[in-house]
């Protein structure tokens, strides 16, 4: 129909917007965002909490502005890619009229979402519906780097205290099945370096103690914790976010030339990146100490740095996950939701990688992952992502009655069976 083509038709024309790292269009992002906010009707702010790093903070008033509001979020900034390996220019939102797809980056991760938000709100409103609460929208910059300058600056602002947040939803994966995906808690990223030194040395001798050799016991060694924990996965004993993940993110070695190595030198510096992700219920000092003694040890010339050491836990120390059972009323209220718009929930996992909620989990702020997209394969960060607009419209009519269910949850201090005021 007419209406559904200028949904997709907005929708591709956020995803044309380059928001890519290391040098995101955000000015662009906030600009076209704004013109959303204004014809769904909502309140805009932007706030440059860090010089050239705006936020849009949108806000539906709700009839009782004193009940926990809930807080819709999303990133901005999507990865670098490799443009010439993409089938279609990822910025180009291609729609590829046969199949109904549409190819961009950040189509998965996690501009959908961002987009899907504003298109439920535009037809609630249409429907006459108003919140009892509080809903808010917030477009921030900088997940894909660690989200220092972008939610975490935000979370500790005078403007996020006066919110009274008390559900935040994010996002979440694609799922290539029937059943919807969500998670209730993520896993924690480590990112880091591990330098070897060592005697440098003819290429045609055979001797112990160069940097490559040094460094290439420790590979090996990863490696085989590596394959341990994907045994679990592979088998089905452990799902993917239970399980420490390891990979390599970058090898530097060799001693170039205009036109590419020495040869016949065994280098005296060699380097390795890592991206490590432990699950909320590992014990951080086995693995801190398999990385001193095993994997980085000074005994072997190892040096090791972190780049980024994140732990996901709240107040007390505890893993920082949101309770997904009977106990947390918004759990209950969300899979109603889900279900009364004819979705399927699975069983809920933890994030493999990192997102934004886990800024309000160790808060003690409850918040579920969530992207609303079947029978779609799992392409964030790949070549040629695509969602299809079928599943996209789809997904819109899941958060109209999320947005609907869980704008009217009955709060423990309010009867809310007596709303004759309203
Ligand atoms: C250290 S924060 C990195 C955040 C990023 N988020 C999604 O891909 C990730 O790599 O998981
Ligand atoms: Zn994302
Ligand atoms: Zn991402």
């Amino acid at each position: 129909s007419d209406a559904e083509e200028a949904v997709v038709s907005r929708f591709r024309e956020y995803l044309r917007i380059d928001t890519a790292q290391p040098a995101p269009d955000y000015a662009a992002a906030v600009a076209f965002l704004r013109g959303q906010a204004g014809a769904a009707g909502l309140e805009a702010r932007t706030l440059e909490l860090v010089a050239g790093k705006p936020l849009l903070l949108l806000r539906w008033p709700g009839r009782r502005p004193s009940l926990p509001s809930l807080l819709l979020n999303s990133h901005t900034d999507v990865v670098p890619s490799e443009p010439h390996k993409w089938d279609h220019p990822p910025f180009s939102a291609a729609l590829d009229e046969a199949s109904g797809r549409i190819y961009a980056l950040k189509v998965e991760d996690m501009k959908c979402v961002g987009m899907q938000y504003l298109e439920a709100i535009r037809r609630l409103r249409s429907a006459g519906f108003i919140p009892d609460r509080n809903i808010y929208l917030t477009f921030v910059p900088d997940e894909e780097i660690g989200g220092h300058e972008g939610i975490e600056a935000f979370v500790a602002s005078k403007e996020f205290k006066d919110m009274n947040v008390g559900l935040v939803l994010d996002e979440g994966l694609a799922s290539p099945g029937e059943v919807y995906r969500v998670f209730y808690g993520e896993r924690s990223p480590w990112w880091l370096t591990i330098k070897a030194k060592g005697a440098p040395g003819h290429g045609a001798k055979l001797y112990d103690g160069s940097a490559m050799e040094n460094l290439m016991k420790s590979v090996e060694a990863i490696r085989r914790f590596r394959t341990s924990q994907f045994d679990l996965v592979k088998s089905g004993a452990k799902a993917e976010g239970d399980v420490v993940s390891v990979n390599f993110a970058y090898l530097k070695a060799g001693t170039p030339t205009p036109t590419g190595f020495v040869m016949n030198l065994q280098p005296s510096e060699a380097e390795i990146g890592l991206d490590i992700r432990l699950p909320p219920s590992v014990h951080t000092e086995a693995l801190e100490k398999r990385l001193a003694e095993e994997w980085a040890p000074s005994s072997r010339n190892l040096t090791f740095e972190f780049k980024q050491k994140t732990s996901v836990l709240d107040n007390f120390g505890k893993p920082a996950v949101t309770p997904a059972d009977s106990s947390n009323v918004w759990w209950a209220l969300f899979e109603e939701a889900v279900k009364r718009a004819g979705g399927k929930l699975g069983k809920p996992e933890i994030f493999p990688a990192s997102t934004d909620a886990r800024y309000f989990r160790v808060l003690g702020i409850p918040a579920f992952g969530f992207s609303p997209m079947t029978n779609t394969p799992i392409l964030l960060h790949d070549h040629n992502e695509f969602l299809s607009k079928d599943e996209y419209l789809k997904g819109i009519g899941i958060y109209e009655s999320i947005i609907r269910t869980l704008a009217t949850l009955k709060d423990s201090n309010v009867d809310y069976e007596s709303r004759a005021e309203l």
